[in-house]
């Protein structure tokens, strides 16, 4: 079993280094490497998502990726700023399927942006596209009829690139409570219109799966009006980036929520992916041991459920951070004072 770990810029090395030390606590011989990205790669080689970097993760079982930004970057160029990282390898490896799951954990009621009986009803999953949309299309800035200055960003969509997404979700959904809600903007957008017909197509496929659209706009205030009424949501790369730092909010804090990304690549132990926490480098709290390394251990025991087939240890590591927030270990996000390793400390004595 061989995983990369890519730590990044700002907390990502801080939370990573928890996530690290919980794996190797579970003492399951996994070779793990180290390999740079973000700003941290830009300036030691000149490149975000240098080729080592690349070669190094398509050897591997799979990633385990901290968060890359930096601000001294954000004047690069595009294609050299530290987000290209990320994009570059979901988009390498064909990473199209993010999963992100939000759950309120017990104790974190009371916790959330929301009131306790609203958040403690939030069991979902965000299934975001990753490889299309408004992220992947040409983009430039161009001088308009006028002489002024445009910016222009195409988004789109083809079915195969619909379909493949919508029949993870639609799985997804079968594995739940069976409810499958596709979000998009299909008044408004030919891009959602194509979205919408294809996951209704694919729907034939799966008669046992309920499913229900919802514009964007709509889902963002039912996010927070009753986000107990969504099992699966689906939806595409640039609604489910929004959607899900939303969700995180409702169960507590973005420090909480984890992610896999995953294609359709099989390895020998399962299916190749890239884990990492939804939330950025956070550059207001980097270096100064405040950030909460949980969503980086959450996504390490995704790691070892989907890609390392160790789902027994993956459930270890989720009940040790059930434990820790039960006993009140909280970070300053969650309102408590729990730094970045004694947060890391609490979730490996209870192990
Ligand atoms: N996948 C990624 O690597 C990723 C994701 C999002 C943003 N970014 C990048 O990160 C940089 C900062 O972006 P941003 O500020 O918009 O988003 P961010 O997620 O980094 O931070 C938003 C806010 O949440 C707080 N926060 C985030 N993670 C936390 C944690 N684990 N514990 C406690 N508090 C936490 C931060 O302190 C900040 O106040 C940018 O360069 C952005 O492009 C990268
Ligand atoms: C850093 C950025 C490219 C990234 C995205 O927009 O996908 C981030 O916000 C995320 O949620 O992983
Ligand atoms: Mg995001």
């Amino acid at each position: 079993m061989k995983i990369v770990i890519m730590p990044g810029d700002g907390i990502g090395p801080e939370v990573t280094h928890e996530a690290v030390r919980v794996i190797e606590a579970l003492g399951l011989g996994i070779d793990m490497k180290q390999a740079a990205v973000g700003g941290a790669a830009y300036k030691a080689y000149g490149h975000p998502l240098p080729p080592e970097t690349l070669a190094i993760a398509e050897a591997a079982d799979g990633i385990l990726f901290g968060a890359v930004g930096d601000p001294d970057c954000d004047t690069l160029e595009r294609h050299l700023r530290p987000e290209q990282a990320i994009l570059g390898l979901r988009k390498a490896l064909t990473l199209f399927a993010n999963l992100r799951p939000a759950k309120v954990f017990k104790g974190l009621e009371d916790h959330s942006a929301l009131r306790p009986e609203v958040a403690s009803a939030i069991d979902l999953l965000i299934v975001r596209e990753l490889n299309g949309d408004v992220y992947f299309g040409e983009k430039g800035y161009r001088t308009a009829a006028d002489g002024t200055r445009e910016g222009y960003d195409v988004m789109s969509y083809c079915e195969s690139e619909v379909r493949r997404i919508a029949h993870v979700a639609f799985r997804a959904a079968q594995g739940r409570k069976g409810r499958l809600c596709s979000v998009d903007k299909a008044n408004v957008l030919e891009t959602s219109q194509l979205w919408r017909d294809v996951v209704v197509e694919i729907h034939k496929e799966y008669p046992d799966v309920q499913l229900s659209h919802m514009y964007v706009d709509n889902a963002a205030m039912q996010l927070v009006r009753n986000p107990g009424q969504f099992d699966v949501i689906v939806t595409g790369n640039l609604f489910g980036d929004i959607l899900s730092d939303q969700a995180s909010m409702c169960v507590g804090s973005i420090g909480m929520l984890a992610s896999a990304s995953l294609g359709e690549r099989k390895t020998a132990h399962g299916t190749y992916g890239l884990y990492e926490p939804i939330h950025g480098s956070a550059p207001d709290i980097a270096g100064q041991g405040l950030a909460n390394p949980m969503a980086t251990i959450l996504s390490a025991a995704m790691l070892l459920r989907h890609s390392l087939g160790q789902a027994a240890a993956a459930d270890r590591i989720e009940a040790a951070v059930g434990k820790a927030l039960e006993d009140g270990v909280l970070g300053r996000d969650l309102g408590g004072r729990a730094g970045t390793t004694e947060i890391g400390d609490a979730v490996l004595a209870r192990l």
